[in-house]
């Protein structure tokens, strides 16, 4: 997908703001709040209907405004081209394709959009939920059927703790078997998709952290002697005590290391971010070699990301990747020797007014 025209309405600072990105890369520049990150922030709401910066999406609104729109004309990989937009106020959100009213999972497969930002070194050390989270984001690109078993075992779990809190016991076996069925098969597409993974992650891991062997270790959320549903009857008794379901993919996780070592206990802070950023892009590779041009990147402050050496290494990466990118810094000079991109388009932004130099 490539983003043809992107139109902006009162999100933060950015009052109005209409724009023609370049289909390769995207150079944005801009003083201290001026609205980089707003014009990032915007076009991520396009495509994941949340906000990376705030949980509470209506704080993105225009401080003197009701609601936000953001829409662009949309370029598919079938070269066809389609309207994509949402419109967020204080309760609800509206997302129209091609004027028809769609759900935000519609629009995530529209624009699929992959962050890069400061706080992106968090997933080797926040909890299991972010790394969860990126794991089924490559998933859910790659395997439309995923989404199905992921809202089906969501709804199964939501019901068996309720049941537990509510100490409900006959209805809790027919859950336990919905939940084995779709954990069986989430759990499956997360492994595969681990495997897939790691060499491209490898490739990458080398261009940005030389001479280091990465490895990821994916736990399933249940010891791997057993199917899911041996636990679920083992661990009753627990469950009731906390009222939660302690066995499932819910519980899934895996752990990064380097030269075998747990990279978030040994890395420094600036390998740490460059670990993420060599998994960040495997995932945008990986995506794009089975479908090119998969994947919109977004990567907030780059100055603060990565030193001289590893911004041109970076930028060399994306300019070989066939992806549109949306990259912010202060400094148009943050970006370095622009010379191995075949093209780009700069923009900067003053008070949020987002002009082309
Ligand atoms: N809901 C809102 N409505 C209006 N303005 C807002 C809102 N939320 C934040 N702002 C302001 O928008 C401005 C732009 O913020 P933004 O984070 O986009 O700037 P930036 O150019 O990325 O800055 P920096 O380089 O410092 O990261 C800031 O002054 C911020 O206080």
């Amino acid at each position: 997908m490539t983003l043809i025209a992107l139109d902006v309405f009162s999100v933060r600072n950015i009052r109005e703001a209409s724009l023609t990105p370049s289909p390769a890369i995207n150079l944005i520049t801009g003083a201290n709040a001026s609205g980089k990150s707003s014009l990032l922030e915007a076009i991520f709401i396009l495509g994941r209907a949340r906000s990376f910066r705030t949980t509470h999406i209506k704080q993105a609104i225009a401080f003197d405004q009701t609601h936000l729109v953001v829409s662009a004309q949309n370029r598919q990989q079938g070269q066809s081209l389609s309207r994509i937009g949402i419109q967020i106020d204080a309760k609800q959100c509206e997302i129209r394709i091609d004027g028809e009213n769609r759900q935000k999972s519609d629009l995530a497969y529209a624009l699929p959009v992959q962050l890069i930002d400061p706080k992106s070194y968090r997933l080797l050390d926040a909890g299991p939920q972010v790394r969860r989270e990126f794991l089924d984001w490559g998933i859910f690109n790659q395997h439309k059927q995923f989404l199905g078993h992921w809202r089906k075992y969501a709804k199964a779990l939501q019901q068996r703790n309720s049941l537990l809190k509510s100490r409900q016991f006959r209805q809790i076996p027919a859950w336990d078997r919905e939940l084995a069925e779709h954990g069986k098969v989430i759990n499956q597409f997360r492994q595969a998709y681990v495997d897939e993974l790691l060499p491209v992650f490898n490739e990458t891991a080398r261009q940005f952290l030389t001479d280091v062997q990465a490895d990821v270790r994916f736990h399933p959320g249940w010891p791997d002697e057993n199917e899911l549903e041996h636990y679920l009857k083992q661990d009753l008794d627990r469950d009731l005590r906390y009222g939660f379901t302690h066995s499932g993919p819910h519980r899934a996780d895996f752990i990064c290391y380097c030269d075998k070592r747990p990279a978030k206990d040994f890395l420094s802070r600036g390998q740490q971010k460059l670990y993420v950023l060599a998994l960040l892009m495997a995932q945008v590779t990986l995506l794009n070699r089975i479908s090119p041009n998969a994947c919109c990147i977004l990567i907030d402050d780059l100055a603060a990301e990565l030193d001289t050496e590893n911004k041109a290494k970076l930028l060399k990466y994306l300019a070989e990747l066939n992806c549109q990118v949306f990259i912010t810094s202060t400094d148009f000079s943050d970006f370095g020797d622009l010379a191995p991109l075949k093209t780009y388009k700069r923009f900067h932004v003053e008070h949020g007014r987002i002009q082309t130099p």
